[in-house]
């Protein structure tokens, strides 16, 4: 099989434009097929604050009211979503900006209401992604570069955690290729201390997790990040690696520097 490296880039990297720019060096620089994935949580509230629509949050996750899907669609869609194809092109790599409303690459279905209304929010159906439209671009040398916004086939724009895009679309292609998985924030990998970079965890099975949470040494967003990585793992994806914007070209390697997800 061909091997797909399915890279995701969280919102505090994108939130800095040299640390935007060196990872997109390294990400056009990867040979062979590829698909990026965009986060831009950061930027959406920085803009919603400017336009006056002040974020909300349930647990550390958005509610997307009516306003807030307009902001995210604008923002996601829009700036992230364009402002990344503009520079992967200046860096001679053949980016196409997608939502998953696009081509109908990724149906979801809008989030019941249960304790909480999270509103505008989207799980993807993971069954439903078409891979036969991605695969048209990868296979003829076009690089997907997917915001995270999906649709509910009804007309409807739903805000999906970027994380969660990653994890579904690395295991709808697992099929057809051999995938790599790299998450890409701004920590070296999942730390044993947030504060210190040098305390990588090389390995991260699912006992080790269970005793990382015990220890209290987890917390905010990289909970879902390794939750998401766990399903990918479990549903056939071959490698999923958590690390560094920076260690990008070095995580494409066998000699790899951030956090292996292995079950
Ligand atoms: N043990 C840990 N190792 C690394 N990051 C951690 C850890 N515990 C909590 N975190 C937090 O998780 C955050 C990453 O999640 P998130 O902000 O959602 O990433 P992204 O930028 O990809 O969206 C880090 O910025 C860090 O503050
Ligand atoms: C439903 C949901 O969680 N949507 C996320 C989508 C953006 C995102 O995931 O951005 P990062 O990767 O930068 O965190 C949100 O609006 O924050």
């Amino acid at each position: 099989m061909e091997k797909l490296f399915v890279v995701k880039i969280g919102g505090n990297v994108i939130d800095n434009d040299n640390n935007l720019s060196a990872f997109l060096t390294s990400f056009a620089n990867i040979p062979g097929r590829k698909i990026l994935i965009h986060g831009g949580g950061k930027i959406a509230t920085k803009i919603g604050d400017q336009l006056g629509v002040e974020s909300k949050y349930v647990n550390g996750r958005r509610i997307t009211d009516d306003a807030t899907i307009d902001i995210v669609t604008m923002v996601y869609g829009g700036l992230v979503n364009k402002k990344l194809v503009a520079q992967l092109q200046a860096k001679g790599c053949n980016a196409i900006g997608l939502t998953g409303a696009d081509a109908n690459i990724i149906p979801a279905v809008k989030r019941p209401v249960k304790e909480v209304d999270f509103g505008w929010v989207g799980d993807v159906n993971a069954t439903g992604l078409n891979t036969a439209n991605c695969r048209l671009f990868l296979d003829n040398g076009i690089i997907p570069v997917l915001a995270p916004l999906t649709h509910d086939q009804q007309g409807h724009i739903l805000n999906t955690n970027a994380d969660t895009i990653a994890s579904s679309i690395a295991v709808a292609l697992s099929a057809a290729y051999d995938v790599r998985l790299i998450y890409c924030f701004e920590k070296k990998g999942v730390l044993e201390n947030v504060d210190d970079d040098n305390s990588v965890i090389t390995l991260i099975t699912r006992a080790k997790y269970k005793q990382l949470l015990n220890e209290g040494k987890l917390f905010a967003g990289i909970l879902p990040k390794i939750d998401n990585a766990f399903d990918a793992i479990e549903a056939g994806v071959k490698e999923v690696l958590i690390g560094h914007a920076d260690d990008l070209m070095q995580n494409t390697t066998e000699n790899t520097s951030g956090t292996l997800i292995t079950n």
